[in-house]
């Protein structure tokens, strides 16, 4: 199952890239051998619309249209579920052994993810009721996904 990183907004070369980089390199070495071929990371830029509301509509058709045929959709907001790694791990997993081609994990912009993508989405997964800034997000997705590839694995990365 292919693995896409979606991210509204653009990451200049600097630390937030290397490290999310990092991540993603350690996901897919840890992943291939899972069934997780490849941690794909998709930025697009933010809309230019002048009304928040226009411009959270125009990137949600982005996301929209950027699905391939039966991808899953996770959305990442400050609203959604609060779920452990292995729990994050396990989702994965069984996602995976239902035969989903591909799972996409969509990070907003500056102005967060319209409705019609938190209602597109299942689960909404919350990495706390704090607001990060998109960069941050994307390097902590990255990381739990590298974390949920060693869970899988019986990697001892994890530990609880
Ligand atoms: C700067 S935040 C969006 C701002 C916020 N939604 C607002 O109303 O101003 C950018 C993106 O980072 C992600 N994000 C920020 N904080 C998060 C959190 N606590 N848990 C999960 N994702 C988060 C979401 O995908 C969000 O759309």
């Amino acid at each position: 199952m292919r693995l896409i990183l979606l991210c509204v907004g653009r990451c200049k070369a600097g630390p937030e890239t290397e490290l999310s980089q990092r991540y993603i390199e350690r996901a897919n070495a840890a992943g291939r051998a899972l069934g997780f071929p490849r941690v794909e990371l998709r930025e697009f830029d933010e809309s230019r619309a002048r009304e928040p509301a226009l411009r959270k509509a125009a990137e949600a058709k982005t996301i929209l249209a950027s699905l391939s045929p039966g991808a899953r959709l996770v959305a990442l907001d400050e609203s959604g579920a609060l779920v452990s790694s292995r729990e994050f791990s396990a989702f994965l997993g069984k996602t995976r052994d239902e035969g989903a081609p591909a799972l996409t994990l969509a990070i907003g912009g500056a102005d967060g993810l319209s409705g019609e993508i938190l209602e597109a989405a299942s689960p909404i997964v919350s990495f706390g009721r704090m607001t990060f800034p998109h960069q941050l997000v994307r390097i902590m997705a990255a990381e739990q996904l590298y974390r949920a590839m060693t869970i899988l694995a019986g990697h001892p990365y994890h530990r609880d």
